[in-house]
């Protein structure tokens, strides 16, 4: 009998997370499946839910915070549950990614017909990441959003909060060693992901893939105002790439030394301290989605 643990978090999106939960488990348990629940009562429960989860399949309900702590949990394990994706966070990007419906009914039909498809995630010092890191300006502009805010904007939000703060003309020396080379840029941000989707714009970056293998870094060269609005359509039509004077590599592993008083942000949340050591594991967590093209 297949048994799965459904870890949900009362606090995001909208609140629907347990509705959403006691759903799923009353379609599972008609389908003679054992199921556990664990509401989280603080931040970091999920990780430790997900990390002593003994059922098959383990069920994150909620936004990319939540599946970003769960996929903490069971990344350190040597052989980990697979993992289902309920959204019930205001932005669901890596839902989004995976084509996994944000609408309930079929969000849970793909939690029983889908098959376990690879997801690549990272390492980030003792941190994990399934989604972007920031650092420097839009990490602040992550930092001024609230949960206020994305609920009733979405993801417009972080690029008006952005603008803001790129009207700051904040800028910092980053150096970034890979296994081939190495970069030292004054830039206003750097964004790493794992996707082709940052902050709920799915086409950020065409040629990525959930399961490439890859991160893809970009470094922005220092805007003035007048540059980053016409930053805005290369961000929206996915040439982020070709925004002049932007340097974007791929690479497996990366170190990135920056000023201890840069902010970061890992999949939205505030991030572990420089050096940054970033690696990517492949091949490790499996996620019940439709197929990846
Ligand atoms: N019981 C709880 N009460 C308050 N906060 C919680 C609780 N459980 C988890 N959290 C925190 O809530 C944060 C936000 O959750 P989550 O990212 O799932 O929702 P969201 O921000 O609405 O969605 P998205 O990231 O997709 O926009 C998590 O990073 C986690 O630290």
């Amino acid at each position: 009998m297949l048994s799965y643990t459904i870890i949900y978090n009362p606090a995001s999106g909208h609140a629907k997370g347990p509705t959403a939960a006691e759903l799923l488990k009353a379609k599972l348990e008609d389908h003679q499946r054992l199921v556990t629940m664990k509401p989280t009562k603080n931040a970091d429960d999920a990780r430790e839910f997900a990390a002593r989860a003994h059922s098959d399949i383990v069920v994150a309900v909620g936004g990319d915070g939540t599946i970003n702590q769960v996929v903490a949990g069971l990344a350190p394990r040597q052989q980990p549950p697979i993992l289902a994706i309920l959204p019930k966070g205001t932005v669901n990007n890596l839902a989004r990614v995976l084509h996994i419906p944000l609408l309930l009914p079929l969000a849970i039909k793909n939690i029983f017909e889908a098959n376990p498809q690879p997801l690549d995630i990272a390492q980030v010092n003792d941190r994990y990441m399934v989604s972007t890191l920031t650092l420097g300006v839009l990490a602040n502009a992550a930092l001024s959003v609230t949960q206020k805010g994305k609920r009733h904007f979405g993801p417009i939000i972080y690029l008006s909060k952005g603008f803001k703060v790129l009207a700051q003309h904040q800028h910092w020396v980053l150096q970034l060693d890979s296994a081939h080379r190495q970069w030292k840029k004054d830039t206003q941000f750097l964004l790493v992901t794992m996707t082709n989707s940052v902050g709920g714009f799915t086409n950020a970056v065409p040629d990525a893939a959930p399961d490439d293998g890859h991160l893809h870094v970009f470094i922005a060269p220092k805007l003035t105002w007048w540059r980053s609005l016409l930053a805005i359509p290369y961000f929206i039509t996915g040439n982020f790439q070709k925004l002049p004077g932007m340097t974007y590599f791929k690479t497996e592993q990366l170190t990135i030394q920056a000023p201890k008083t840069l902010q970061s942000r890992i999949d939205g949340d505030p991030s572990a301290k420089t050096p940054l050591k970033i690696a990517v594991i492949a091949d490790h967590i499996q996620v019940l989605a439709p197929p990846i093209k």
